[in-house]
């Protein structure tokens, strides 16, 4: 496989140093609770992210993944618990944000999604400019040039005239990328930001999310990619069954004796490698 990407520091150290030094919690969910009908998928997850940690959530298909993030945006509305993003309470004592607090909420809290959710009638520029102009009042030549910037963080700028259908999936991954850090978001939610992409668009959008940690984004990644989670972020919460059974280091966590952290280690790849300072050309 062509292992293409961008050189760059390693931004786990230098996020870890900056979460140690600011210790500021940027997301604390205590006790979330969130069943469909009988089916229990959260029961009782604690998450407290400080700012600039990168958290990679693994676990089985179905094991809970997706609802933890969709709970943290009130994309669903938690059964119970708490969920506090930086100074915003999203849902607490059964209540959930509404109306203009809501959307602060979600300005607080990008997201990027498995599928790209592109307008489709859209050019690249035109999906980036459009979050700076209805939500941070920019006109339009201040966010046509500030998405030009954007686009250029993720490697697209030569692209920003195309429409999405002509642009390559990972390219389009990118895009969505530069589009969620339109708001200014204090954290980045991406919910399997790679599943539906080639080996080679993978490593071009975890090096992207890896170039962005390492700025001090605040991210916390569904993952079923093994070298990002080993290699960028600095935590590994594993779930299943709709609970945390490890939070840890990558390190410990990979080497975990836990029988049922330990089959999934197995059984998934490590995946694509990202490149480092250190790989040869
Ligand atoms: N809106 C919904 N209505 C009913 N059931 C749902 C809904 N969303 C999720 N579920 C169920 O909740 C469970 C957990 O789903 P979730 O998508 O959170 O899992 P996951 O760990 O992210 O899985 P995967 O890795 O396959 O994406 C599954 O049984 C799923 O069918």
């Amino acid at each position: 496989m062509t292992r293409r990407g961008v050189s760059l520091p390693d931004p786990a150290a230098s996020a870890r140093d900056r979460a140690t030094r600011t210790a500021e919690l940027a997301v604390q969910v205590d006790g979330l609770c969130k069943s469909f009908g009988t089916n229990v998928v959260l029961d009782g997850v604690d998450l407290h992210v400080t700012e600039g940690q990168v958290v990679s959530i693994l676990g089985r298909s179905g094991s809970g993944k997706s609802t933890l993030l969709r709970c943290i945006n009130l994309l669903e509305i938690p059964d119970g618990g708490r969920v506090q993003v930086g100074r915003h309470r999203a849902f607490d004592n059964g209540h959930a944000l509404r109306g203009n607090d809501l959307v602060k909420l979600r300005q607080a809290v990008g997201m990027v999604f498995q599928s790209f959710h592109l307008f489709p009638h859209l050019t690249a520029i035109e999906n980036v400019a459009l979050p700076l102009m209805q939500l941070r009042g920019r006109d339009v030549s201040k966010a046509i040039a500030e998405s030009l910037e954007l686009l250029d963080r993720v490697g697209l700028a030569e692209k920003s005239k195309q429409a999405p259908h002509q642009l390559s999936g990972g390219q389009q991954q990118r895009v969505a990328i530069a589009r969620a850090l339109a708001v200014n978001p204090k954290v980045l939610l991406f919910d399997e930001p790679t599943s539906a992409l080639d080996p080679e668009s993978t490593v071009d959008v975890l090096n992207v999310m890896r170039n962005i940690s390492s700025d001090g984004m605040t991210m916390i990644v569904v993952t079923h990619e093994l070298s990002f989670a080993t290699e960028v972020s600095n935590r590994i919460v594993m779930i299943d069954e709709g609970k945390v059974i490890e939070d840890g280091s990558p390190t410990s966590v990979s080497r975990s004796t836990n029988p049922r952290t330990a089959s999934f280690f197995k059984f998934f790849d490590r995946g694509p490698r990202l490149r480092r300072d250190d790989d040869q050309p």
